[in-house]
């Protein structure tokens, strides 16, 4: 994918999942990332850095005319202190690429995504953008939503309205949890003020997730569902053996690769544009 004949990057050493992620988010960069496009959505989660990196290493030239719309907090920060310029989606309601990560995608790119409670916000860069990719490590890569990701679905909501969306959840057939904060007394609450109740359900109902998705949304206090369903056009894993496998929207079917040969010392191809 990359160039053999430029001079290699000196990286650090990563073992098991964090080279996986690395490798996701380069090969993404560089399949996705044009040296013309003017506007990026940069997404959230502990891939999404490496994401960041690479276009980095696309160059100063490159970047200098760019803008970066981030999913949160912690992307707004990558942004800031990777001396990119900020943007917002207010500004760019269109965006030409968006790269963030996933907790799940099955083998019709369909996502579960709000692990890092940003899901409100990614859903909304994702959809502004023009092409939507995710990166991940191997355990993402699934058939079916909900199999390996089983704390279940994210669903953000208004707080004085949690008690009485978990009932609905309930109703519905799901197990509800209101998410906990980890080092604080009290709910996660999101960038946008909100709560999260993680909501799993049996494996028929996430076998249907366009119409789980649209039952969830309409329950009134719900601001967003972390199903993202018929928005991902790529997505890119990174496997134990140091390869890649690829799944690309190409049309109404779902191309996938696996074991594709990924060298992350390679410079980026936009590093001279
Ligand atoms: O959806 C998300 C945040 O809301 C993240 O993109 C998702 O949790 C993946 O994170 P990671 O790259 O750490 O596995």
């Amino acid at each position: 994918m990359a160039s053999s004949t430029s001079a290699r990057l000196q990286l650090p050493q990563l073992d098991g999942v964090e080279a996986a992620k690395r490798a996701a988010a380069y090969a993404a960069v560089d399949a996705h990332v044009r040296a013309e496009d003017r506007v990026i959505g940069i997404g959230s989660g502990s891939t999404v850095p490496y994401v960041v990196e690479r276009i980095v290493q696309q160059g100063k030239a490159v970047n200098a005319g760019r803008w970066f719309v981030p999913t949160g907090f912690q992307s707004k920060e990558l942004i800031v202190h990777a001396g990119l310029q900020l943007g917002d989606v207010d500004c760019y309601p269109v965006i030409d690429v968006t790269i963030d990560g996933a907790d799940e995608v099955d083998s019709a790119l369909n996502a579960i995504k709000g692990g890092g409670a940003c899901h409100l916000r990614e859903k909304v860069l994702a959809e502004a953008a023009k092409v939507f990719v995710v990166v991940a490590d191997y355990r993402k890569n699934g058939t079916a939503l909900g199999q390996a990701w089983t704390q279940g679905v994210p669903v953000e909501v208004a707080e004085f309205a949690y008690a009485k969306v978990m009932r609905d959840l309930q109703r519905m057939g799901g197990k509800p949890v209101l998410r906990m904060g980890k080092a604080k007394a009290g709910p996660v609450v999101t960038d946008n003020g909100n709560f999260v109740i993680d909501a799993p359900f049996s494996a028929e109902v996430m076998a249907q997730p366009r119409a789980l998705l649209q039952q969830i949304k309409l329950l009134t206090g719900v601001l967003e569902v972390g199903l993202f369903v018929d928005v991902v056009q790529a997505a890119y894993f990174g496997n134990q053996d140091g390869t890649i496998t690829t799944k690309v929207l190409n049309g109404k079917t779902v191309d996938t690769q696996e074991g594709v040969t990924f060298d992350v010392t390679q410079p980026p191809a936009a590093a001279s544009a």
